[in-house]
């Protein structure tokens, strides 16, 4: 749906009177009336959508998980901002949205680091709304951790071992088909990892990852346990990108072996 004039005026006026430091477009805009309108000019404006784009400072394009509650998308977009170096904590921003026009102070950053916003791969942005549920719904009343390793099945499945008999043997389940995500979030009770093609097939679950953190210099926040060095580690070893869910909550990428976020949807920033 796309934003209609009254609310882009409403976010205009609400953005100077606020002292706002950005302008941030949550639906359907016109880039061409953004960037011929003088008035808009006083702000680094940014869209949310499919791409990801920050070489026109002016115009940033940001691609964030889908379908996550305002509060989380906010959450990601004062992450992004904070990373840019567009705001620091404590300033605040304006968000516009086909339906609300609202204020948003910065304040205790999440961490994100710009490789994370730059990946806008369709299945990574899918298990982060996943896990994002899981976070904060957990199951039948208990917190849940788990943890999908996405890509570069072969060698990952090279570096581990089946926990149990593969519950996904001979089902073709995609994590990018809305009707899977029930038995993910069953299936994230079990112990293990998930393995998950580039293109989201769930090749297996309850899978051990072999990774003997030894000699890979790993660089994680003091206080992980193996869940983590795991996540981490396969990263490491072959190409695949790796999301874990703790069971206090928090979100992590990795990637080459570098934590690329780390974001907690129980916290408000
Ligand atoms: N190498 C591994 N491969 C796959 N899963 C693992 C591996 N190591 C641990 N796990 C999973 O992580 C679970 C929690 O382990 P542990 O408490 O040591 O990790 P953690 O990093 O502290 O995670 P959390 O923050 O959720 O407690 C294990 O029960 C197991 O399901």
């Amino acid at each position: 749906m796309a934003i209609e004039k009254p609310l882009m005026d409403a976010a205009l006026t609400l953005a100077r009177a606020a002292g706002a430091k950005a302008m941030v477009f949550l639906d359907e805009v016109s880039e061409e009336t953004l960037l011929q309108n003088r008035e808009f000019s006083e702000f680094p404006l940014v869209l949310i959508g499919p791409t990801f784009d920050v070489k026109n400072r002016r115009l940033l394009k940001l691609s964030i998980p889908r379908n996550l509650n305002l509060g989380s998308i906010l959450n990601f977009v004062s992450a992004f901002l904070v990373e840019q170096g567009l705001l620091r904590e404590g300033d605040s921003y304006v968000y516009v949205s086909s339906e609300v026009v609202g204020l948003r102070r910065v304040k205790k950053n999440l961490f994100a680091s710009n490789g994370f916003f730059s990946q806008s791969q369709s299945v990574i942005q899918r298990l982060i709304e996943i896990a994002v549920e899981l976070s904060i719904e957990g199951r039948e009343g208990y917190p849940v951790g788990t943890l999908f390793v996405v890509g570069d099945v072969k060698n990952v499945l090279k570096h581990s071992h089946s926990m149990l008999p593969n519950p996904f043997k001979g089902h073709r389940i995609n994590v990018l088909d809305r009707n899977s995500k029930e038995i993910i979030k069953e299936f994230a009770q079990l112990d293990g990892a998930f393995v998950i093609s580039s293109r989201g097939r769930i090749v297996s679950a309850g899978v051990y990852l072999e990774v003997d953190p030894k000699g890979l210099d790993l660089m994680l926040p003091p206080g992980l346990g193996t869940r983590h060095i795991a996540a981490a580690g396969i990263t490491k070893l072959t190409k695949a990108t790796s999301i874990s869910l703790s069971e206090s909550g928090t979100i992590r990428v990795f990637k080459k072996g570098v934590m690329l976020l780390e974001y907690n949807p129980r916290l408000k920033y």
